[in-house]
């Protein structure tokens, strides 16, 4: 029988050194984050105070000592609730253990909750000393606490005149000299704390004596966009062209419309506070998806930050807050709307690309937005506002190709055509249509436009049957037929057109298959030519004179120009024709 395995119960130790080292390669950005860290501390510790010494006035001040022979030290005191000897042991030196965590679901006062943060001072510093008296007991004697980062601590009684409170040091280790200069220690103190509540000192200088953007005292709504957009230009560097007021469960902010086309795919980099503490200048994934053209600065009470503290952990508190940001800054567009247009078209036409392709997707976003879109139609660009107003019926052709080729008879003949082409355009408009039936949305088969095309009359057409006749054996090799007909612009000399909408062509009774288009452009292609274009009748009159190769070279050159016109690429083929017409030219032959 085998004996039955010794039990040998254990406890886990720690390698501190390898747990730093994990936090700084893996957690933190930056080993910047230990001020972060050590205010968020004295700014808890005030509150924790507070809890039962109610109306304290918490202070946080921190110094900075450059001995110029030996490395800077800084010093970051509150008066706050303060240590005990047991709690030294129990809070400071156990990894991941937390005074503020049962308590952060009954409290909203603290920042920190994983237990961790002190030891990003082990980024900068090879010892941390704190030295402490608790504020519950008013007999507290005040103690050391020094920890080093080969996880050794020793805990001793100090005579200090300290008061209830913290103060921590950190001496830079070697090559950390930098991060704990004044001036570095300066920007990060006004960078992490600047929105803090309680008044933070760096020596004799306050650090953060402005309010949050939000609370600046405004009396009216447009005094209050200056004072939002006046911070947007100062703390962010950025010209927003708008700015919203966002409120949410526990959470106000601004957000910043932006003064540039980001993509929609883009991170969007928020700053967020949490309880006026800054968490990260470059939160993620706080709004909708269809607000991409935003930045926003925001204050949370009580989302959860992540154990990185770059953003909030995602759960269903954060989703209810993304869907109320989300409608503050949808009523914000619907108000702008209504009273300032002019200030939407400028959001519109800056972000309507970003804007089209959420739309697609997002029928709320389609709704909103969908007035202000630009679309390009054959009597110039203008939103579909604008159209419906002055047209009513949208009449659209699905691609660039075809948009090209009616665009200027439709624009000489009054007509408005609007072009599907450019990416997600007719999708939206076939969405739109389906939406909102009332603002009848129609595509136009562009064969429509040619049969406004006047067919000639019996005189007309022996006029040109000579022009035909040469034309026809002249593109015969293009595999492209010819016809006649009179349609504005009466500049146009010709453009080409698929014989499925030509009447005059079904009328003739010409078995043609029908193909159209830059690549399928074949032999079912016809030159359609414009007799109420001075050029084509003159053309006319010489191919009744009998000048073969003048006509043929004309009307080849007339091919060729038809199909720059539709944006139809041009073949080796219609490449040599251009020589040759070039050649004849400039040898003054034909
Ligand atoms: N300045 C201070 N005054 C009083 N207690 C402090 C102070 N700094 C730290 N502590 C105590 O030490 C504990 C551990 O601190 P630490 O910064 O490591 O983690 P935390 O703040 O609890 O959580 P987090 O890791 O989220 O920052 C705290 O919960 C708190 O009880």
């Amino acid at each position: 029988m085998r004996p039955a395995n010794p039990t040998m119960p254990g406890t886990f130790q720690v390698d501190l050194r390898g747990l730093v080292a994990l936090l700084s390669r893996h957690l933190y950005r930056s080993p910047d984050v230990y001020i972060r860290e050590l205010l968020q501390n004295a700014v808890d510790a005030v509150a924790a105070r507070r809890r039962f010494e109610p109306g304290v006035a918490g202070a946080v001040e921190i110094d900075v000592v450059e001995p110029g022979d030996g490395p800077p030290e800084v010093i970051v005191t509150d008066n706050g609730i303060g240590l005990t000897g047991t709690e030294l042991v129990e809070l400071l030196a156990t990894i991941g253990r937390s005074s503020k965590r049962g308590e952060l679901s009954r409290h909203r006062d603290y920042i920190g909750q994983f237990g961790i943060g002190l030891l990003a001072c082990f980024l900068v510093a090879d010892e941390i000393t704190v030295v402490t008296r608790s504020a519950k007991d008013p007999d507290a004697r005040a103690l050391r606490w020094q920890g080093r980062a080969d996880g050794t601590y020793d805990i001793t009684p100090v005579e200090s005149d300290l008061p209830a409170g913290t103060r921590v040091h950190l001496r830079a280790r070697p090559g950390s000299e930098h991060r704990l200069s004044r001036g570095h220690v300066l920007r990060l103190t006004h960078r992490y704390g600047g929105l803090l509540p309680l008044p933070v000192r760096l020596g004799s200088t306050r650090v953060n004596d402005e309010p949050p953007p939000w609370e600046l005292p405004a009396l009216t709504q447009e005094q209050e966009r200056e004072n939002a957009l006046s911070y947007a230009r100062r703390v962010l560097d950025l010209d927003p062209l708008d700015a919203i007021p966002l409120h949410a469960d526990g959470v106000r902010g601004l957000a910043f419309v932006l003064p540039y086309e980001p993509s929609p795919a883009a991170r969007q980099d928020h700053r967020v506070y949490l309880r006026r503490m800054l968490l990260s200048e470059s939160a993620d994934r706080l709004l909708p998806d269809w607000a991409f053209f935003v930045r926003c600065v925001i204050d949370a009470d009580d989302l959860r930050p992540n154990a990185a503290r770059d953003g909030f952990v995602e759960d269903a508190r954060l989703d209810a807050v993304r869907e109320q940001l989300g409608r503050c800054i949808r009523d914000h567009l619907t108000d702008l709307a209504r009273l300032w247009p002019s200030r939407l078209a400028g959001v519109v036409a800056m972000h309507h690309a970003g804007i089209s392709a959420l739309a697609v997707h997002d029928e709320q976003c389609l709704l909103l937005f969908a007035d202000w879109l630009p679309v390009d139609t054959s009597l110039g660009r203008m939103t579909l506002g604008e159209h419906a107003r002055r047209f009513g019926e949208l009449r659209f052709v699905r691609r660039c190709d075809d948009f090209r080729r009616v665009a200027p008879i439709a624009a000489a003949q009054g007509r408005c055509v609007v072009n599907g082409g450019p990416a997600n355009v007719s999708t939206l408009l076939d969405r739109l249509a389906l939406l909102r039936p009332e603002r009848k949305i129609v595509e136009l088969d562009p064969t429509e436009v040619v049969d406004s095309f006047t067919d000639l009359s019996v005189a007309e057409q022996a006029e040109v049957a000579d022009l035909v006749r040469l034309a026809e054996s002249a593109l015969w090799r293009h595999g492209v037929g010819v016809q006649v007909r009179a349609f504005a612009p009466t500049q146009m000399h010709a453009t080409l057109v698929a014989p499925e909408g030509c009447r005059s062509r079904r009328q003739l009774g010409r078995a043609q298959s029908i193909v159209d288009g830059p690549v399928a452009l074949g032999p079912a292609s016809h030159l359609c030519l414009n007799f109420a274009n001075a050029a084509v009748r003159e053309l006319a009159r010489q191919a009744r004179q009998g000048r073969i190769m003048r006509v043929r070279r004309a009307v080849e050159l007339l091919y060729v120009q038809a199909l720059l016109l539709g944006h139809h690429p041009l073949r080796d083929r219609e490449f040599s024709l251009l020589d040759e017409v070039v050649l004849d030219f400039v040898e003054d032959r034909g």
